[in-house]
């Protein structure tokens, strides 16, 4: 059966393993494909929603529009267990800790793990409320060139030192109570929308 909301737009298997990839996707691009693949395998995830954020309220310039943002990403995915999600829009949240809240509160029989790269985990502590991120659902992080570090050394590594699950354990994560994170140490692609945008990429409407 599955848990389909009318609030969040999405339709979620109940019980299904539920990974949620946050991000201003501004271009989408390899980088996510391949973090989503490996997260799909290593954490044993039955599907991934990336959420394409109407605005990330630590960066200052605005992103491009949300429908581009998202009709770009529908073309690179080709992978029925990836949906491309503006939920974040619809539920009108902006902080991760809010659109947890509320996506756990609709989807009550989802088993989510929240992903993101290795950089995200190193400013993690900069998040609005971000305790309650960690002691909300299981965290994933995957490696990214120049941050792999950070799993050691990050505020959140140290604060969460304890309900850290090893990467041999990884399948796990989904079952575990939070909190528990998990850093994989996957072959890494060096691939950034900030890189896409520089040299004029990213797609037709640009
Ligand atoms: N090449 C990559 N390797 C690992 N993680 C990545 C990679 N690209 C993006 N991510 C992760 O995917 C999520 C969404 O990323 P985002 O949409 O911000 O792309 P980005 O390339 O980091 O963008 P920007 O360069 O504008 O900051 C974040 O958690 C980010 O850490
Ligand atoms: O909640 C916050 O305070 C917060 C601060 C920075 C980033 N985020 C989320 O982190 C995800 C990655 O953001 P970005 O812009 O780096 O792609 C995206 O879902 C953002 O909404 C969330």
């Amino acid at each position: 059966m599955a848990d389909s909301n009318a609030i969040t737009g999405l339709r979620l298997p109940r019980g299904a393993r539920v990974g949620l990839l946050g991000g201003s996707f501004d271009p989408a691009h390899e980088g996510h494909v391949h973090i989503t693949r490996e997260a799909l395998k290593r954490f044993g995830l039955d599907r991934v929603v990336w959420l394409v954020s109407p605005g990330n309220p630590l960066k200052p310039r605005g992103p491009a529009p949300l429908e581009d943002r998202l009709a770009e990403a529908r073309a690179l995915v080709d992978d029925p267990r990836v949906t491309i999600s503006d939920a974040e829009a619809r539920l009108g949240t902006r902080y991760t800790s809010q659109t947890l809240a509320r996506l756990c509160g609709r989807h009550s029989e989802v088993r989510f793990v929240w992903l993101m790269g290795a950089d995200n985990l190193r400013q993690l502590h900069r998040w609005d409320n971000w305790r309650a991120i960690m002691d909300r659902v299981p965290v994933g992080v995957l490696a990214r060139p120049g941050d792999r570090m950070s799993a050691q050394t990050s505020v959140a590594a140290r604060v969460y030192a304890r309900a850290r699950l090893p990467q041999a354990a990884s399948h796990l994560l989904p079952l575990m109570a939070a909190p528990a994170w998990c850093f994989l140490n996957v072959p890494m692609m060096a691939v950034s929308s900030t890189e896409i945008r520089a040299g004029g990429g990213g797609g037709a409407k640009r």
